[in-house]
């Protein structure tokens, strides 16, 4: 097996063997029942020879009769061990792999937003559901034979060579030529399992987006373009999985071949040795029987092989995701309460999202105190989002300096972080349950008076109580059956709920309905006379409110300043003004 395997799987099967410890038990009671099925196999061997060469062939049938009970009781024990076996080994196997997939899906959680940036969500869900499938399979149908089919098979050419070694090492001839061919076609069975596992995952990710953006490609008429695409993936996919299975099964008869060949040998050099040597019938039945019992463990593991490679592939896809840093993880995430916020002060902060990418900041410098409301205003792809994910620590990595209360963010624990500010996106994610969960989003500190104080700050009671079932309305579909004022007034409700002392207000640019966009306006209002407040501004109202109005344009700030003072100016801010003024059709101040 040794020659079968590389020093990279070794290190991988060693790696992951760590999530059996905890199940040690299992495997224990599992592995004490190969030595018995082992010694029942020999034993069983030793009743066909001894019944042949002492009871059938002087024809003394009571001694058959004892003999035969025996035989059964120990092919009896050998079944039940066989049993025992199976079952522990998959159970270890079982929970083993149960554990690994809570580890991967904490990791998941918390990896950074970059590692989504980069990976199609999809690859991430294949990684975790068919991968994992895989591996528990393979474990299950190959690892587990594997295991006592060897040591069996070994303990009985061992008992072969005692018979007869002459007989055994022309038996054994065959050995090297069945190394070698697993060696050639292991390589090629790994390549087409990689590539095919890999297409899996492409093509799910694929599959995932498609679904995602149903009624957009269906309202885009795209049906066509989208099933050519999955098409293509899943003909690639099919192509890597037919490869491998030409690769199985030229394994397998190439072997099957080869035993079968095996098998001659010994019947004509057998037969020749009972007539010159005066070898018993027994000694040859036996190893007559012995050879197809040999072959099948040999047969089994080249089919065990390409099982493995499966689960190596697998192994070696998830290792990547193993490896993949996370998030800082601290205990105190979920704790009530926020942390106090005195001052948050940029100094000339630039800011790329990749080495090979240009500054999407440049030099930006800007100071926060506590109370104080700023508006972040400016073209579409200025960085005014940009700016909040480096305040909230979704991305690291700037230039310059970022402090809170004086301490640099990048030694600020996220925990900490996360307690002092509260964001309302622009595209909130709903989850599938009521909106109570919806609001509470899991933070078991807040109460159901905290919960309805949040929506009546922020006016969502309004339309909450209209509904059916109210607070218990379940959302469905990301927020399909709710419309988008209602969904940001959910938002907001959520961002208020935990008390934190800065709101980050990421302003929706859709329109709304003119009573939802009242209840919106009030609800800012509200926050912004309660809360410290950092707002990406595209509504007139929600800029007039902010005490200092920052403009942007490609990642620098071209004006600050309070409304009148920017408007007075006649600059960038005074012609955005201008020109909704002229329009005055709605309130939004976005390019
Ligand atoms: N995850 C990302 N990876 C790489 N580049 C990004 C990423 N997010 C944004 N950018 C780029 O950074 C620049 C600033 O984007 P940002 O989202 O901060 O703009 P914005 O002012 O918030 O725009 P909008 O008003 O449209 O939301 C843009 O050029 C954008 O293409």
């Amino acid at each position: 097996m040794a020659k079968i395997l590389t020093n990279k799987d070794w290190s991988l099967i060693k790696r992951f063997g760590r999530y059996f410890v905890p199940h040690k038990k299992w495997l224990i009671v599992s592995l004490s029942s190969i030595p018995v099925t082992t010694t029942a196999s020999i034993l069983f061997l030793w009743l066909v020879e001894r019944i042949i060469d002492d009871y059938i062939v002087p024809g003394d049938v009571t001694g058959l009769k004892t003999y035969a009970l025996f035989l059964a009781g120990v092919l009896l024990l050998n079944l039940l061990f066989d049993g025992v076996y199976s079952y522990t080994f998959s159970k270890a196997g079982g929970l083993a792999i149960v554990d690994m997939r809570r580890e991967l899906f904490g990791k998941a959680i918390r990896f950074p937003m970059r590692y989504y940036d980069k990976h199609p969500i999809g690859v991430t869900l294949s990684r975790l559901t068919s991968d994992m499938e895989s591996i528990s399979e393979s474990f299950a149908a190959g690892i587990l034979g594997l295991l006592s089919e060897s040591i069996k098979t070994t303990a009985l050419v061992g008992y072969l060579f005692y018979l007869n070694w002459r007989l055994t090492l022309v038996l054994l001839i065959v050995v090297p030529l069945i190394v070698l061919v697993m060696r050639y076609l292991r390589r090629k069975i790994r390549a087409a399992y990689d590539e095919s596992r890999t297409s899996l995952a492409k093509s799910a990710a694929y599959l995932q987006e498609s679904l995602n953006g149903m009624k957009t490609i269906q309202l885009y008429n795209a049906e066509d373009e989208a099933w050519n695409k999955y098409n293509n993936l899943n003909q690639t996919y099919c192509n890597a999985q037919n490869r491998s299975n030409v690769y199985d099964s030229a394994l397998y008869s190439i072997v099957e071949g080869i035993t079968s060949v095996a098998t001659a040998l010994v019947l004509f050099y057998g037969a020749i040795q009972v007539w010159d040597y005066g070898y018993t019938m027994g000694v040859l039945v036996v190893f007559i029987t012995t050879l197809g019992r040999l072959f099948i463990p040999v047969r089994q593991f080249a089919q065990q092989i390409s099982t493995i490679q499966r689960a190596l592939s697998a192994l070696d896809h998830i290792s990547h995701l193993f490896e993949q840093e996370t998030e800082e993880v601290e205990n105190e995430t979920k704790k009530e309460g926020s942390s106090e916020l005195r001052e948050i002060r940029f100094e000339n902060v630039s800011f790329r999202y990749s080495e090979d990418a240009p500054d999407v900041l440049k030099n930006i410098s800007f100071t926060l105190r506590k109370g104080d409301r700023i508006a972040l205003v400016g073209t579409t792809g200025s960085g005014k989002s940009t700016i909040i994910r480096l305040l909230t620590k979704t991305y690291t990595g700037y230039r310059g300096s970022i402090q809170i209360n004086g301490r640099e963010l990048r030694d600020i624990p996220l925990a900490e972080i996360r307690n002092m500010m509260a964001l309302m996106q622009q595209d909130i994610f709903m989850f599938n349950d009521s909106i109570r969960f919806n609001i509470a989003l899991g933070r078991e500190y807040l109460t159901e008076e905290d919960i309805q104080k949040a929506a009546s700050f922020v006016y969502a009671d309004h339309f909450i109580n209209q509904l059916p079932g109210k607070m218990e309305y379940v959302i469905q579909d990301n927020g399909d059956n709710l419309s988008k004022g209602q969904g940001q007034l959910i938002s907001f409700a959520r961002a208020i709920s935990g008390n934190n002392e800065l709101i980050i207000l990421d302003e929706a640019t859709s329109a709304v309905d003119s009573l939802t966009e009242n209840y919106i306006q009030k609800a800012i209002e509200n926050i912004f006379s309660s809360r410290t407040v950092i707002a990406v501004a595209h509504r007139l109202s929600t800029i007039k409110h902010s005490d200092q109005i920052l403009v942007l344009e490609q990642g620098r700030i071209i004006e600050r300043g309070n409304h009148d003072e920017l408007v007075s100016q006649g600059g960038k801010y005074a012609g955005l003004v201008k020109t909704w003024e002229e329009k005055n059709t709605d309130s939004s101040l976005s390019e």
